[in-house]
Protein backbone atom coordinates (compact mmCIF):
# COMPACT_ATOMS: atom_id res chain seq x y z
CA UNK A 1 0.00 0.00 0.00
CA UNK A 2 1.71 3.30 -0.76
CA UNK A 3 1.96 5.54 2.50
CA UNK A 4 0.89 8.82 2.53
CA UNK A 5 2.55 11.02 4.46
CA UNK A 6 1.10 12.41 7.52
CA UNK A 7 2.32 13.47 10.98
CA UNK A 8 2.26 9.62 12.02
CA UNK A 9 4.19 8.68 8.86
CA UNK A 10 6.06 11.81 7.80
CA UNK A 11 8.55 11.86 4.81
CA UNK A 12 11.80 12.58 5.40
CA UNK A 13 11.59 16.34 5.46
CA UNK A 14 8.47 16.61 6.96
CA UNK A 15 9.78 18.89 9.98
CA UNK A 16 11.29 21.33 7.69
CA UNK A 17 8.23 21.56 5.45
CA UNK A 18 5.88 22.08 8.53
CA UNK A 19 8.37 25.01 9.99
CA UNK A 20 8.61 26.86 7.09
CA UNK A 21 4.74 26.72 6.34
CA UNK A 22 3.89 28.02 10.03
CA UNK A 23 3.65 31.62 9.80
CA UNK A 24 1.90 31.31 13.20
CA UNK A 25 5.23 30.37 14.65
CA UNK A 26 7.20 33.56 15.92
CA UNK A 27 11.04 33.42 15.23
CA UNK A 28 14.26 32.81 17.10
CA UNK A 29 15.44 36.28 18.74
CA UNK A 30 19.20 36.03 19.49
CA UNK A 31 20.70 38.61 21.92
CA UNK A 32 24.26 39.80 20.72
CA UNK A 33 26.52 42.08 21.81
CA UNK A 34 27.51 44.11 19.14
CA UNK A 35 31.39 44.13 18.34
CA UNK A 36 32.25 42.63 14.88
CA UNK A 37 32.96 38.77 17.10
CA UNK A 38 29.86 39.00 18.53
CA UNK A 39 27.45 39.81 15.87
CA UNK A 40 29.63 37.30 13.56
CA UNK A 41 28.90 34.46 16.08
CA UNK A 42 25.32 35.39 16.25
CA UNK A 43 24.80 35.69 12.53
CA UNK A 44 26.94 31.99 12.87
CA UNK A 45 24.15 30.52 15.17
CA UNK A 46 21.30 32.44 12.57
CA UNK A 47 22.91 30.65 9.75
CA UNK A 48 23.04 26.93 11.18
CA UNK A 49 19.46 27.78 12.57
CA UNK A 50 17.78 28.76 9.15
CA UNK A 51 19.26 26.13 7.50
CA UNK A 52 17.25 23.75 10.15
CA UNK A 53 14.12 25.78 9.01
CA UNK A 54 14.02 28.76 11.54
CA UNK A 55 13.01 31.99 11.15
CA UNK A 56 15.59 33.74 12.93
CA UNK A 57 16.23 37.70 13.89
CA UNK A 58 18.95 39.52 15.95
CA UNK A 59 18.94 42.19 18.54
CA UNK A 60 21.74 43.97 19.32
CA UNK A 61 22.48 45.03 22.90
CA UNK A 62 25.62 47.07 24.27
CA UNK A 63 26.83 45.80 27.54
CA UNK A 64 28.31 46.99 30.93
CA UNK A 65 31.87 45.13 29.28
CA UNK A 66 31.45 47.05 26.16
CA UNK A 67 31.44 50.18 27.65
CA UNK A 68 34.31 50.11 30.77
CA UNK A 69 37.28 49.33 27.41
CA UNK A 70 39.39 51.60 30.05
CA UNK A 71 39.75 49.25 32.99
CA UNK A 72 41.13 45.71 33.24
CA UNK A 73 38.38 43.22 33.42
CA UNK A 74 39.50 41.71 36.59
CA UNK A 75 38.91 44.84 38.02
CA UNK A 76 35.46 46.02 37.14
CA UNK A 77 33.44 42.92 37.26
CA UNK A 78 34.49 40.22 35.78
CA UNK A 79 33.60 38.10 32.80
CA UNK A 80 29.83 38.25 34.04
CA UNK A 81 29.31 42.09 32.00
CA UNK A 82 29.33 40.62 28.95
CA UNK A 83 26.36 38.33 29.89
CA UNK A 84 24.15 39.98 32.21
CA UNK A 85 22.64 42.38 30.05
CA UNK A 86 21.97 40.02 27.34
CA UNK A 87 20.44 37.79 30.32
CA UNK A 88 17.86 40.38 31.46
CA UNK A 89 16.58 40.19 27.72
CA UNK A 90 16.12 36.51 27.85
CA UNK A 91 14.33 37.07 31.50
CA UNK A 92 11.93 39.96 29.96
CA UNK A 93 11.04 38.28 26.59
CA UNK A 94 12.78 40.75 24.67
CA UNK A 95 14.90 37.61 23.45
CA UNK A 96 15.03 34.01 22.72
CA UNK A 97 18.49 32.86 23.12
CA UNK A 98 22.23 34.45 23.72
CA UNK A 99 25.18 33.32 22.01
CA UNK A 100 28.55 33.43 23.87
CA UNK A 101 31.81 32.86 23.43
CA UNK A 102 32.15 29.72 26.18
CA UNK A 103 35.37 31.74 27.24
CA UNK A 104 33.25 34.98 28.81
CA UNK A 105 31.00 32.82 30.28
CA UNK A 106 30.99 32.32 34.39
CA UNK A 107 31.24 28.70 35.55
CA UNK A 108 27.79 29.16 37.38
CA UNK A 109 24.85 30.72 35.36
CA UNK A 110 22.30 32.95 37.16
CA UNK A 111 19.63 30.84 38.62
CA UNK A 112 16.92 30.22 35.81
CA UNK A 113 19.58 29.77 33.20
CA UNK A 114 21.23 27.05 31.14
CA UNK A 115 23.51 26.56 28.57
CA UNK A 116 21.11 24.08 25.81
CA UNK A 117 24.57 23.56 23.88
CA UNK A 118 28.07 24.13 23.20
CA UNK A 119 28.90 24.38 19.40
CA UNK A 120 32.08 22.72 17.58
CA UNK A 121 34.92 24.38 18.90
CA UNK A 122 37.14 26.57 16.52
CA UNK A 123 40.84 26.62 16.83
CA UNK A 124 41.46 26.89 20.87
CA UNK A 125 44.97 28.06 20.70
CA UNK A 126 46.59 31.30 21.68
CA UNK A 127 48.00 33.66 18.32
CA UNK A 128 51.25 35.62 18.05
CA UNK A 129 50.19 39.02 15.95
CA UNK A 130 53.26 41.23 15.16
CA UNK A 131 54.17 43.09 11.48
CA UNK A 132 57.88 43.41 12.69
CA UNK A 133 58.62 39.75 14.18
CA UNK A 134 57.83 36.10 12.97
CA UNK A 135 57.62 34.81 16.63
CA UNK A 136 58.29 35.08 20.06
CA UNK A 137 61.76 33.66 20.51
CA UNK A 138 62.16 36.39 17.78
CA UNK A 139 61.32 39.65 19.97
CA UNK A 140 64.35 41.45 21.31
CA UNK A 141 65.05 41.60 24.95
CA UNK A 142 63.20 43.47 26.53
CA UNK A 143 60.14 44.26 23.99
CA UNK A 144 56.95 45.29 24.74
CA UNK A 145 53.81 42.57 24.31
CA UNK A 146 50.43 43.72 24.73
CA UNK A 147 47.70 41.35 26.59
CA UNK A 148 45.36 42.25 29.62
CA UNK A 149 44.55 38.49 30.19
CA UNK A 150 46.03 37.30 33.63
CA UNK A 151 46.78 33.73 32.03
CA UNK A 152 48.53 35.42 29.13
CA UNK A 153 50.66 37.48 31.18
CA UNK A 154 51.76 34.74 33.33
CA UNK A 155 52.53 32.64 30.84
CA UNK A 156 54.59 34.69 28.75
CA UNK A 157 56.33 35.33 32.08
CA UNK A 158 57.64 31.70 32.12
CA UNK A 159 58.24 31.48 28.55
CA UNK A 160 60.29 35.14 28.27
CA UNK A 161 60.75 36.95 31.60
CA UNK A 162 62.38 39.70 30.00
CA UNK A 163 59.64 41.18 28.06
CA UNK A 164 57.51 44.17 28.86
CA UNK A 165 53.71 43.49 29.28
CA UNK A 166 51.23 46.06 28.83
CA UNK A 167 47.97 46.17 29.45
CA UNK A 168 45.52 46.12 26.56
CA UNK A 169 41.65 45.96 26.12
CA UNK A 170 38.78 46.65 23.25
CA UNK A 171 37.38 44.37 21.12
CA UNK A 172 39.26 42.74 18.21
CA UNK A 173 39.94 45.47 15.91
CA UNK A 174 40.54 48.07 18.40
CA UNK A 175 43.77 45.77 19.83
CA UNK A 176 44.93 45.21 16.35
CA UNK A 177 44.88 49.11 15.42
CA UNK A 178 46.91 50.00 18.67
CA UNK A 179 49.24 47.12 17.44
CA UNK A 180 49.60 48.54 14.22
CA UNK A 181 50.20 52.46 15.96
CA UNK A 182 53.07 51.20 17.34
CA UNK A 183 52.01 50.63 20.79
CA UNK A 184 53.32 47.31 20.90
CA UNK A 185 55.64 45.37 19.27
CA UNK A 186 53.25 42.34 19.47
CA UNK A 187 50.27 41.48 21.10
CA UNK A 188 48.65 37.69 22.01
CA UNK A 189 44.99 37.00 20.74
CA UNK A 190 42.68 34.17 20.38
CA UNK A 191 43.40 32.43 16.90
CA UNK A 192 39.58 31.98 17.06
CA UNK A 193 38.49 35.29 16.88
CA UNK A 194 41.07 36.49 14.29
CA UNK A 195 39.77 33.21 12.73
CA UNK A 196 36.26 33.93 12.74
CA UNK A 197 36.29 37.92 11.36
CA UNK A 198 38.47 37.00 8.56
CA UNK A 199 41.42 38.40 9.73
CA UNK A 200 43.71 34.87 9.81
CA UNK A 201 46.41 36.72 7.82
CA UNK A 202 46.74 38.50 10.98
CA UNK A 203 48.54 35.40 12.85
CA UNK A 204 52.40 34.73 12.78
CA UNK A 205 52.21 31.88 14.49
CA UNK A 206 49.90 30.25 17.46
CA UNK A 207 50.88 28.83 20.46
CA UNK A 208 50.94 25.00 20.83
CA UNK A 209 49.63 24.24 24.10
CA UNK A 210 52.21 23.09 25.58
CA UNK A 211 53.53 26.87 25.67
CA UNK A 212 50.85 28.60 26.39
CA UNK A 213 47.77 26.32 27.98
CA UNK A 214 44.69 28.31 26.46
CA UNK A 215 41.72 29.63 29.23
CA UNK A 216 38.64 26.89 29.28
CA UNK A 217 36.33 26.90 26.60
CA UNK A 218 38.55 29.01 24.51
CA UNK A 219 37.13 28.63 21.00
CA UNK A 220 34.00 27.59 21.52
CA UNK A 221 30.78 29.03 21.55
CA UNK A 222 28.02 28.35 23.50
CA UNK A 223 24.03 29.10 23.42
CA UNK A 224 22.14 30.13 26.69
CA UNK A 225 18.63 29.98 27.06
CA UNK A 226 16.28 30.37 30.15
CA UNK A 227 15.78 26.99 31.66
CA UNK A 228 12.15 25.44 30.92
CA UNK A 229 12.46 26.87 27.70
CA UNK A 230 12.21 23.37 26.06
CA UNK A 231 11.30 24.38 22.86
CA UNK A 232 14.44 25.93 22.57
CA UNK A 233 16.61 23.42 23.70
CA UNK A 234 15.05 21.20 21.35
CA UNK A 235 15.35 23.36 18.78
CA UNK A 236 19.35 23.86 19.31
CA UNK A 237 20.31 20.31 19.95
CA UNK A 238 21.51 19.54 16.59
CA UNK A 239 23.89 22.26 16.86
CA UNK A 240 25.38 20.36 19.94
CA UNK A 241 29.07 18.91 19.65
CA UNK A 242 29.34 16.32 21.67
CA UNK A 243 33.51 16.29 21.86
CA UNK A 244 33.75 19.96 22.01
CA UNK A 245 31.12 19.57 24.65
CA UNK A 246 32.51 17.35 27.51
CA UNK A 247 36.26 18.84 27.05
CA UNK A 248 35.07 22.43 27.83
CA UNK A 249 33.19 20.97 30.67
CA UNK A 250 36.11 18.95 31.96
CA UNK A 251 38.18 22.64 31.54
CA UNK A 252 35.25 24.76 33.29
CA UNK A 253 35.23 22.10 35.95
CA UNK A 254 38.54 22.98 37.08
CA UNK A 255 37.61 27.20 37.16
CA UNK A 256 35.10 26.67 38.98
CA UNK A 257 36.97 23.84 41.50
CA UNK A 258 39.54 26.45 42.01
CA UNK A 259 36.63 28.80 42.60
CA UNK A 260 35.91 30.59 39.23
CA UNK A 261 37.76 34.09 39.84
CA UNK A 262 38.79 35.50 36.88
CA UNK A 263 41.37 37.97 39.05
CA UNK A 264 43.88 34.66 38.45
CA UNK A 265 45.40 33.37 35.78
CA UNK A 266 44.50 29.80 34.87
CA UNK A 267 44.38 27.97 32.18
CA UNK A 268 42.90 24.40 31.31
CA UNK A 269 42.63 22.89 28.15
CA UNK A 270 41.46 19.42 26.95
CA UNK A 271 41.14 17.60 23.64
CA UNK A 272 39.98 13.85 23.01
CA UNK A 273 43.05 11.20 21.82
CA UNK A 274 40.39 8.32 20.92
CA UNK A 275 37.98 8.04 23.19
CA UNK A 276 40.29 9.77 26.56
CA UNK A 277 40.05 12.79 27.18
CA UNK A 278 43.48 14.15 27.87
CA UNK A 279 43.42 17.54 30.27
CA UNK A 280 46.15 20.18 31.45
CA UNK A 281 46.14 22.70 33.71
CA UNK A 282 48.31 25.78 34.94
CA UNK A 283 47.43 28.36 37.77
CA UNK A 284 49.11 31.16 38.75
CA UNK A 285 49.50 33.70 41.78
CA UNK A 286 47.14 36.55 41.49
CA UNK A 287 49.77 38.82 42.01
CA UNK A 288 52.29 36.99 39.12
CA UNK A 289 54.73 36.43 41.46
CA UNK A 290 55.71 32.98 41.74
CA UNK A 291 56.39 29.58 39.83
CA UNK A 292 52.70 28.41 37.25
CA UNK A 293 51.67 25.18 39.09
CA UNK A 294 50.68 23.13 36.60
CA UNK A 295 48.98 19.37 36.28
CA UNK A 296 47.24 17.12 33.95
CA UNK A 297 44.59 13.92 33.64
CA UNK A 298 43.35 11.46 31.31
CA UNK A 299 40.13 9.80 31.60
CA UNK A 300 37.93 7.85 29.35
CA UNK A 301 35.68 10.41 29.21
CA UNK A 302 31.92 9.33 27.91
CA UNK A 303 29.42 11.85 29.95
CA UNK A 304 29.31 14.69 31.27
CA UNK A 305 30.02 13.26 34.71
CA UNK A 306 33.34 12.02 33.87
CA UNK A 307 34.13 14.99 32.57
CA UNK A 308 33.61 16.95 35.22
CA UNK A 309 35.32 14.60 37.79
CA UNK A 310 38.43 14.46 35.82
CA UNK A 311 38.13 18.21 35.85
CA UNK A 312 38.02 17.99 39.46
CA UNK A 313 40.58 15.71 39.94
CA UNK A 314 43.26 17.64 38.07
CA UNK A 315 42.21 21.11 40.09
CA UNK A 316 43.11 18.56 43.33
CA UNK A 317 46.51 17.75 41.47
CA UNK A 318 47.42 21.75 41.39
CA UNK A 319 46.04 22.73 45.13
CA UNK A 320 48.54 19.88 45.68
CA UNK A 321 51.04 21.64 43.95
CA UNK A 322 50.34 25.02 46.14
CA UNK A 323 47.50 26.69 43.60
CA UNK A 324 45.18 28.29 46.16
CA UNK A 325 41.27 28.15 45.41
CA UNK A 326 39.99 31.57 45.25
CA UNK A 327 35.96 32.92 44.96
CA UNK A 328 35.03 34.68 42.33
N1 LIG B 1 38.29 37.80 26.20
C1 LIG B 1 37.58 38.24 25.04
C2 LIG B 1 37.39 37.13 24.06
N2 LIG B 1 36.41 36.22 24.25
C3 LIG B 1 36.48 35.30 23.23
C4 LIG B 1 37.54 35.66 22.41
C5 LIG B 1 37.99 34.95 21.21
C6 LIG B 1 37.12 33.86 20.68
C7 LIG B 1 37.06 32.63 21.52
O1 LIG B 1 37.90 32.34 22.37
O2 LIG B 1 36.08 31.88 21.29
C8 LIG B 1 38.11 36.84 22.91
C9 LIG B 1 39.23 37.60 22.35
C10 LIG B 1 40.59 37.10 22.75
O3 LIG B 1 40.76 36.49 23.82
O4 LIG B 1 41.54 37.35 22.01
Amino acid sequence: MLALPSPANPPEDYEQVTTLSSPARPPIVIATRESRLALWQAGHVQTLLEQRGHRVTLLGMTTLGDQTLDRSLSKVGGKGLFVKELEAALEDGRADIAVHSLKDVPMDLPEGFVLACVLEREDPRDAFVSSRHAALADLPQGAVVGTSSLRRIALLRALRPDLRIEPLRGNLDTRLRKLDEGQFDAIVLAAAGLKRLGLGARIRGVFEPVDMLPAAGQGALAIEVRAGRQDLIEALAPLAHQATWLATAAERAVSRAMGGSCSMPLAAFARFDGEYLQLGAAWGDPDGTGPLVKARGAAACADLAAAQALGEQVAAKLREGGARYLPG
